[in-house]
């Protein structure tokens, strides 16, 4: 799809990342799609041309994906850039070198710091020793990996990509499949959308929305000189009231250090969801009002209790 009939996407390029496979695999030809060379620029790539953008969020292997949640921290999220939906990958890693290179002849692995994580156990027992690089993507490691070793300044190396990313490339060979350390190695991704509410391109069914994710932070005006962590506005908010304030638990939460400057600030980030709600087709509408009006006075509890809260999408 060209740039003139479709929307853009914004995914972590170049093309073979799991990023751009999943994206594809959701998207197909319905966006066209636009590289970009980290999560950061992902996330700040959502625009009036480029409206929709895939991120990584959470491996199950690894964990939650730092760079994503450093973005949702930035005030664009939740104002022009709002998570609007979820989508899972299979990740099966192989260790790519050029052709013709052995293992023994590997002397540093390059990889997105996910994928290095999630095969440290094969890295470990089978190239002990060697350096472990992070670039920031699998699909930019395939492609560096071409520019090393014999003849050039930089050393002998290997990627951490997908099969398929290592077919884009001329010139590499698969030296091992499988090497994730987790046979059932699954990434989770949020589909991100400038708007908080129009439809979604390439699917015709909008899934009924039922779940969020809330940001919850300090009124920084509330924060006084130092606080040690475990009292500060924000902890104590989630710890007390979280259970309650939407009306059902949260399904996950991560915290990251606040962007206020004061030591061991943080924000959390709350994803809630009802799966309980009994939906048919007739009460969709009615579900997803109640389901927004939750939100809503969730938020505003929190904002009275101290904290400040904000929606940065719901799915
Ligand atoms: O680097 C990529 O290919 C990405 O899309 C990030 C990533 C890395 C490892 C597993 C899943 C996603």
């Amino acid at each position: 799809m060209d740039e003139h009939t479709a929307p853009g996407l914004a995914f972590l390029g170049p093309p073979g990342s799991y990023s751009h496979q999943c994206a594809v695999e959701r998207f197909e030809d319905s966006v066209w799609y636009a590289a970009q060379s980290a999560i950061t620029d992902v996330f700040h790539a959502v625009s009036a041309e480029v409206p929709f953008a895939v991120i990584p969020q959470e491996n199950s292997t690894y964990g939650s994906v730092v760079d994503t949640y450093d973005s949702l921290r930035s005030p664009e999220a939740g104002q022009s850039v709002f998570v609007r939906g979820e989508l899972t990958l299979s990740v099966k890693h192989c260790l790519v070198v050029r052709s013709g290179v052995k293992l023994e002849d590997v002397r540093r692995v390059m990889s997105h710091e996910q994928a290095l994580g999630q095969c440290s156990r094969f890295l470990s027992e089978h190239l002990p020793g060697v350096t472990r690089t992070k670039v920031p993507s699998t699909s930019a490691a395939a492609s560096a990996v071409l520019c090393c070793g014999e003849g050039t300044d930089e050393p002998e190396s290997a990627a951490i990509c997908s099969a398929h990313c290592a077919s884009l490339f001329d010139g590499l060979e698969i030296l091992r499949h499988d090497i994730q350390d987790e046979a059932s190695n699954t990434t989770r991704f949020y589909i991100l959308a400038k708007s908080l509410d129009a439809p979604l391109p390439g699917s015709s069914k909008q899934p009924r929305r039922q779940r969020a994710l809330i940001r919850v932070g300090n009124q920084v005006k509330l924060q006084r000189e130092y606080e040690p962590p475990s009292t500060s506005h924000s902890t104590r908010i989630i710890t007390s009231t979280l259970l309650t304030t939407f009306g059902c638990p949260p399904l996950r939460i991560d915290r990251r250090p606040s962007l206020n400057d004061i030591p061991f600030d943080d924000v959390y980030f709350l994803e809630v969801g009802d799966l309980t709600l009994p939906v048919t087709a007739a009460t969709i509408k009615n579900c997803e009002e109640e389901w927004l009006q939750r939100l809503q006075n969730g938020v505003e509890g929190i904002n009275a209790a101290g904290g400040e809260a904000t929606i940065l999408g719901v799915w």
